[in-house]
């Protein structure tokens, strides 16, 4: 299976009447790296869920290899190659990092896992512990090794690198940066670190009250530095 292209148009969605997204358009070509940044509370993450199917959509398109995602349930979404790598590091607590590997296995021999230890050699060392005795760290790449074992053609990683110390964060970015050179997948990137960010991707969004209002290369974001402040905030 090879990267897929991703074409959000005019999408509208939120929670219950609550509309968070208004009207969001964006396209990122096959192997694209995405990065998705705006303030807290701008709609990051419910854009990440919309994708996944969890959220409420009022209207637009979301096309993955022009195939209609809003048509499908969230498991549909997940077996026509869709892999959310959700903020809250949902792993199993009381199975093993090894039975958490298996469950993302889906249809492929258990071997397979080894995949995921090249990737993760620290899981390895783990991987007869309990998900629930992890670190921060490690139950982040527990999900994500989770979610890559299921081979997703678009990879959504929502805040990977919050409340993890900063030799992690390298130790995750070189994993997230070697998955996508592999060409294989299309990853969008939400991140708080802009550094970490900018060094990732190969083109940026902006949010803001639930609307895009900048995209353009990390290049162009660094030279300007006012965008950088009147839209991300002081403190980057
Ligand atoms: N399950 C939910 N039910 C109702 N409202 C929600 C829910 N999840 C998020 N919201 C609201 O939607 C808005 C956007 O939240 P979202 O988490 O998408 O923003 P974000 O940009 O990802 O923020 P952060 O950077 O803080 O994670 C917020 O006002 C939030 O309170």
């Amino acid at each position: 299976m090879s990267a897929a292209k991703l074409e959000i148009t005019e999408l509208t969605a939120g929670y219950g009447q609550t509309r968070i997204l208004e009207g969001i358009s964006l396209s990122v070509p096959a192997a694209g790296r995405t990065a998705v940044l705006g303030r807290n509370g701008v709609g990051k993450s419910t854009l990440f869920a919309t994708i996944a199917g969890q959220t409420r959509r009022y209207g637009g398109q979301i096309l993955m290899d022009g195939q209609d995602l809003t048509a499908m349930d969230g498991s549909a979404r997940a077996r026509a190659g869709l892999g959310f790598v959700p903020q809250n590091r949902a792993i199993f607590k009381s199975l093993t990092v090894e039975e958490n590997l298996f469950a993302g296995l889906k249809e492929r021999p258990r071997g397979d896992i080894e995949e995921a230890y090249a990737m993760f050699p620290r899981l390895k060392e783990r991987r007869r512990n309990m998900g629930g005795q992890l670190s921060g760290g490690e139950q982040q790449m527990l999900t994500t090794a989770r979610t890559i074992l299921g081979r997703p053609r678009l990879l959504l990683l929502d805040e990977p690198l919050e409340g993890l110390a900063p030799v992690i964060c390298d130790e995750l970015m070189a994993a997230f940066t070697e998955l996508a050179s592999t060409g294989r997948m299309t990853v969008l990137l939400v991140e708080q670190r802009l550094k970490a960010a900018f060094d990732f991707a190969d083109h940026v969004v902006i949010l803001e009250r639930g609307k895009v209002v900048w995209t353009g290369t990390p290049g162009d974001l660094q030279e300007d530095p006012e965008t950088v402040n009147r839209l991300l905030g002081v403190g980057h």
